[in-house]
């Protein structure tokens, strides 16, 4: 697999707050890499220093195959990038805003105009090309951002939270525009609080925590990765509460709820063992339930509670 982005040892400072403690990083071309963490963590700072716009203090990284401390307008070509906060002129109309950025990107008026065309199409803001950007609502201007980034067609690009405060409907609409562009062959490099956004779209996920990866793999592997998986059994009574925790030994038991928890990795075998043990001692049960980690497990597990500010 060719990789269009790799990091080592990357190293960033602001005054004496180490905001990246040297992290590594590597993906794929044509795949969606996702850096989750918390508020603080330095997610910003990392695409800031990948799409060229700030320096780092320290590592390598290269970027659709160019050095890019020695080659950063190589870079620059080969990448877009939208910020949490739009490029869009509000003075504008969606399509002069789009062949604005055709102009920057010195795309000649007739290519310019149908690059525009197209991408208004795609982004289904054709209907509203000629209203004034001001009158777009969040999702619209959203969509508008990403087209503007998209003129130039980079192979990667950077996803600082797409979707923050969209709606679930626009969110939606932006996972399926950003599915159409890995499709197509494009590295989506996406940061993002939402830990389904990550699980939805991202084939690797990397998590930031004080300025280090403290995890990183698909979003199967991180689930495996840490504990919190169990069986949860209820039953009617205390008398056979009491059997099963004499069964079953190291459980946590809630008498009020009437409910045991079981560590377990969540697998057939683990639950069929459970049962059996609890059929040989003639152990009646209530009601059972699996519980196998998520992505907030991991977000928890992983980073810790203590802000991200210093
Ligand atoms: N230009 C700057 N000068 C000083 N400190 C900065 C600067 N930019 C970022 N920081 C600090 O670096 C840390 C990481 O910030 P960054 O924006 O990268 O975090 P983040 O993970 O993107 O957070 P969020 O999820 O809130 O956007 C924070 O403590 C922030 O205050």
């Amino acid at each position: 697999m060719t990789r269009a982005i790799t990091a080592t040892g990357l190293r960033k400072s602001f005054g004496d707050k180490v905001v990246l403690d040297g992290i590594d990083l590597d993906v794929e071309q044509g795949t969606t890499f996702s850096l989750l963490g918390p508020n603080g963590a330095g997610k910003t700072t990392v695409v800031r220093i990948l799409s060229t716009l700030i320096g780092a203090d320290g590592g390598a990284v290269r970027v659709a195959g160019h050095d890019l401390a020695r080659e950063p307008a190589a870079v620059r070509a080969a990448i877009g990038v939208t910020g949490q906060f739009s490029a869009v002129d509000n003075l504008l109309t969606g399509e002069e805003n789009l062949l604005l950025m055709a102009d920057l990107q010195h795309l000649g008026r007739a290519a310019g105009q149908r690059r525009a065309t197209e991408l208004l199409q795609l982004f289904d803001l054709t209907e509203s090309a000629g209203k004034m950007a001001s009158t777009y609502s969040g999702g619209m201007r959203r969509r508008l951002d990403l087209a503007m980034t998209l003129v130039g067609d980079p192979r990667i690009i950077f996803l600082d939270e797409p979707t923050t405060g969209l709606d679930p409907r626009s969110r939606r609409t932006m996972w399926q525009t950003i599915r159409r562009l890995v499709a197509g062959g494009v590295t989506i490099f996406l940061t993002t609080q939402y830990l389904d956004e990550a699980d939805e779209l991202a084939d690797r996920i990397a998590v930031l925590d004080h300025g280090k990866v403290v995890a990183v793999g698909t979003a199967a592997e991180l689930k495996r990765g840490i504990p919190g998986g169990h069986i949860s059994l209820q039953f009617t009574d205390t008398a056979r509460l009491d059997a099963a925790a004499r069964v079953l030994g190291a459980v946590t038991r809630d008498d009020d709820a009437l409910t045991l928890q079981v560590p377990s990795d969540g697998s057939v075998l683990a639950l069929r063992t459970l049962l059996d043990r609890l059929d040989r001692a003639s152990v009646e049960i209530h009601g059972l339930s699996v519980h196998t980690p998520d992505l907030d497990d991991v977000f928890f597990a992983l980073t810790a509670q203590k802000e991200n500010v210093r």
